[in-house]
């Protein structure tokens, strides 16, 4: 289905970014991931390699907030396999006390990665970029300001450029929590409101239904501005939207 083609995944090492790096090297890419963790990316990246190949999987060691590394991943991908044409911006972190990085990480690198990424895919005739968003996009969550807010951000800067961008297509997801280490370490008891809020919503996604919904946003070519939400009661269901005039005639 993806045989041919080439992604960058963004925080690819664990959690949704390796489901979905796992997911698309199944589906034929060749993929590139990019982590902060140099540990976790060598070790995910030495298995990926003993299971789809040497050539198939690029490790790539960044800070996605450092755009001089990012452009060299981007640059080294091209070299390595040929092409850019599928950017997966998933690296994200919550840290309620830390607004501006998580601003950073949650919002402004994945605009300067599309930006980049817009420069290698010229010439891709299957270009799309992902964005990782979430449910807090919609629902900010009391107390962690800094992430709801790069996440709406997300959302709109998405639906922005599928608007304005020709021969490349844009569209993010919307997952509600989701089984991975970002919501603590493995293993160790959640706290009592974050279990709370997890009870209410149906219990945890998985990130591998995560992943299914990117690669659904991959593959689909008629997909463009759309913002696929993920909750286990609701499963898959897309935001709907007033086109931009719509929006105008109803001020
Ligand atoms: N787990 C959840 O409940 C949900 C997560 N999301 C979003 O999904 C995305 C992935 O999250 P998870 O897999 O849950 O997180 P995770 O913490 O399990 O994995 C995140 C990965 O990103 C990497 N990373 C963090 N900062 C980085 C940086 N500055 N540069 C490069 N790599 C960096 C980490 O090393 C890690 O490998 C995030 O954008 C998150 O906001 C969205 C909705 C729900
Ligand atoms: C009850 C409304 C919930 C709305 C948000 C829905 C899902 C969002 C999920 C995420 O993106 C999870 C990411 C960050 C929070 C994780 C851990 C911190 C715990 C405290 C908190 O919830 O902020």
């Amino acid at each position: 289905m993806l045989s041919e083609q080439s992604a960058v995944v963004t925080g690819g090492a664990q959690g949704i970014g390796l489901a979905t790096s796992r997911l698309l090297l199944q589906s034929g890419a060749k993929v590139a991931i990019f982590d902060l963790s140099k540990d976790k990316l060598s070790t995910t990246c030495d298995e990926l390699k003993r299971e789809f190949g040497t050539d198939r999987v690029l490790s790539f060691h960044c800070d996605v907030t450092d755009e001089e590394q990012v452009v060299k991943g981007f640059a080294l991908t091209k070299e390595t396999f040929g092409s850019v044409d599928i950017l997966v911006n998933n690296a994200g972190i919550t840290s309620p006390k830390e607004w501006k990085k998580t601003l950073l990480i949650n919002l402004h690198a994945p605009m300067f990665a599309s930006y980049t990424a817009m420069e290698y895919m010229k010439g891709s005739s299957k270009a799309v970029i992902v964005n990782v968003a979430s449910m807090a996009g919609f629902c900010a969550i009391p107390g962690n300001e800094s992430y709801s807010a790069s996440k709406s951000g997300l959302i709109a800067f998405t639906r922005s450029m599928a608007q304005s961008t020709e021969g490349i297509r844009f569209n993010c997801i919307c997952p509600s929590y989701t089984d991975t280490p970002l919501l603590g370490e493995p293993g160790k008891e959640l706290d009592s409101t974050l279990s709370f809020i997890i009870e209410k919503q149906g219990g945890l996604l998985k990130p591998e239904q995560v992943s299914e919904g990117i690669v659904r946003l991959i593959t689909d070519a008629s997909l463009n501005g759309q913002v696929l939400k993920l909750t286990p009661r609701k499963g898959f269901h897309f935001e709907k939207y007033d086109s931009f005039m719509e929006s105008l005639e109803k001020l």
